[in-house]
């Protein structure tokens, strides 16, 4: 996460390297009796405290304007903390009233910057709130509940990734797609019985819910594919799980054999569920061209 923030992180360096250079260069360095560590304690602690809104901001939140006024007031915050800090380690002349300066305004500006970033926040948490409520009204309704699997099925797929694409593009929250295949079922449904298919796609079905995050929308999208979504995941984020659910696969058995399944998975850009999943079922042909398995030989092994 802090990745996207690394322009702020190093202005954020480089004020507070400014802002001590600029103390060094006006002030003296007071003799060693004349420093008074109570209030170095008790600024030190109020400093490290803005610091620790500034990266904990950075660090757990996406890219946005609340997080810009956020982060704007708690560097401001520091920089007026530094130099109060600097204060008692440094005396400067009566007619430099720069220091002095530089200490009092950003204090109130960084305070103003602040609250309205919270008030961002506020609001913010209250769409967040009413959009969980409206997901939980749908997880609570059985009747979008494919009766095989128990996954989730159309209706709410189409429902879930309509609200997430329209999120995404407010808050500009990454959004990714993965779609799963089971290639060639139709032979294994013809050699072993659409009983054992059944039962392949259960467990199946079993391993996506044990093994995807708990964020995650599993779906049964048709017969034998389905469809998860990654909400807040980038692209290479969503990558790295479709590689470690093919490995998963691997250990899934259904009449003494490993089924072959192909994974795709996309960035959502578009803006409607159904463009999206078109997008999505192109990459899973790429995928299964790319993958391409011998013709299914009933009691070969794999798929
Ligand atoms: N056992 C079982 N089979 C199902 C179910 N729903 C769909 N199917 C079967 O899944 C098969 C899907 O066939 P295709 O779409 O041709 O897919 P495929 O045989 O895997 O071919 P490729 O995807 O191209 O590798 C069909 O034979 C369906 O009958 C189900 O609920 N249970």
């Amino acid at each position: 996460m802090w990745q996207q923030h690394l322009d702020k992180l190093t202005l954020a360096a480089v004020l507070l390297l400014a802002a001590l250079l600029l103390a060094l260069q006006l002030g003296d360095v007071k003799s060693w009796a004349a420093i008074d560590w109570l209030d170095i304690l008790g600024e030190g602690i109020v400093l490290a405290v803005a610091l620790s809104w500034l990266t904990l901001n950075l660090l757990n939140r996406p890219a946005g304007r609340v997080t810009d006024w956020l982060y704007y007031g708690s560097l401001l915050l520091s920089c007026s903390f530094a130099l109060d800090l600097l204060d008692e380690f440094l005396r400067y002349p009566a007619h430099v009233r720069t220091m002095s300066w530089l200490e009092s305004v950003p204090a109130p500006l960084g305070m103003l910057a602040l609250t309205y970033g919270l008030m961002g926040w506020h609001q913010e948490q209250r769409q967040i709130n009413r959009q969980l409520r409206g997901r939980e009204r749908f997880l609570r309704d059985h009747r979008l509940l494919d009766p095989l699997t128990q996954l989730y099925g159309l209706d709410y797929l189409y429902a879930v990734l309509n609200r997430e694409l329209a999120l995404h593009q407010q808050q500009r929250l990454p959004l990714s797609i993965l779609m799963l295949d089971i290639d060639q079922f139709a032979a294994f449904n013809r050699q072993h019985g659409t009983a054992a298919g059944d039962n392949y796609l259960i467990s199946l079905a079993e391993l996506l819910s044990s093994q995807m995050r708990e964020s995650d929308v599993i779906c049964r999208y048709a017969g034998d594919r389905f469809v998860a979504v990654l909400v807040h995941t980038e692209q290479a984020a969503a990558e790295i799980i479709a590689l470690h659910l093919q490995q998963q696969l691997q250990r899934l058995t259904a009449a003494g054999q490993t089924l072959h399944c192909s994974v795709a998975c996309i960035q959502a850009t578009q803006t409607q569920a159904t463009a999206v999943l078109k997008q999505a079922e192109l990459a899973l042909r790429a995928s299964k061209l790319r993958g391409a398995r011998p013709v299914y030989q009933p009691g070969h092994g794999n798929l």
